[in-house]
């Protein structure tokens, strides 16, 4: 589905991002871990469109898109979620879900805008979609709620909702774990589950919650110094030793 081949990000002389190459599979649940500055935040903008690299290709559903913008990403069905804008912060939970921007990834944005009636059509279905959402993800309680009233692991769950207004099919979550009580983490965990397997999303995810990788992720692919260290499954990632090296700063011998 998505194709990184060596990848490079320079910074005025620094290279965050030094030849990544990976693949993610369609229908998978991507982990992309590392210790801090490894380059996994500077890889995402890449792959969201947020930056355009300095060297190498990013093909998305077989089309080389590197270089493309977030916009022109997002109508082709890869979107990366954000945390939820401040000044939306005092709209309500379902007017945050009714504003994220119309129009279907693929779709012509301005094919619901010819006629008066076709903009209520529109409308309608939008917040027909925005209360199915709110159902999915057991916010309806919350509904009429201003988001910036929402705790943390509220909000994580308004920002999949954001995305699930999109019809996304490759979904970018940044640290979905952090900040998130455990009782709603588990939620968080299972939606993204149900969305994986049963409405066809794949995701890549940034997070530090082993817990959370190991439940939800495979494979794990470990960065460091702005390279691919290694990828496989959680428990071959977590034992190798350049794993450890990278994030402990010494050898696995050492750390044991
Ligand atoms: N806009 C920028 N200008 C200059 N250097 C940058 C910029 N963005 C990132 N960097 C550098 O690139 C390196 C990788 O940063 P990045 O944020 O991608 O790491 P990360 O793996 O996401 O780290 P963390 O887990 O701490 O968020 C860091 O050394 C960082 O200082």
């Amino acid at each position: 589905m998505l194709e990184l081949d060596q990848l490079v990000m320079d910074f005025s002389g620094f290279r965050a991002v030094n030849g990544c190459s990976f693949n993610v599979e369609q229908g998978s649940i991507t982990a992309l871990i590392g210790p801090n500055g490894a380059g996994k935040t500077t890889l995402f903008n890449l792959i969201a469109g947020a930056l355009k690299p300095t060297g190498g290709t990013i093909r998305f559903l077989g089309e080389d898109v590197t270089g493309a913008s977030s916009d022109v990403l997002f109508h082709k069905g890869l979107v990366r979620t954000f945390q939820i804008p401040h000044e939306f912060h005092r709209l309500t939970v379902l007017e945050n879900l009714m504003m994220v921007p119309p129009g279907q990834p693929g779709e012509n944005l301005f094919s619901n805008w010819l006629s008066w009636g076709s903009v209520k059509r529109h409308e309608a279905e939008v917040e027909r979609k925005a209360w199915e959402t709110l159902e999915f993800l057991e916010l309806t309680h919350v509904a009429g709620q201003r988001a910036g009233e929402l705790s943390g692991g509220q909000k994580k769950l308004l920002e999949l909702g954001r995305t699930m207004m999109t019809d996304a099919k490759l979904v970018l979550l940044d640290e979905p774990a952090a900040g998130v009580n455990r009782t709603l983490l588990r939620k968080l965990e299972e939606k993204i589950l149900i969305l994986n397997r049963e409405r066809g999303y794949t995701f890549i995810l940034i997070e530090h919650d082993m817990e959370m990788i190991e439940k939800l992720c495979h494979p794990v692919v470990c960065m460091a110094e702005g390279r691919v260290l290694i990828q496989g499954d959680f428990q071959t990632v977590r034992s190798d030793a350049r794993v450890l090296e990278a994030y402990l700063g010494e050898t696995a011998g050492d750390a044991a």
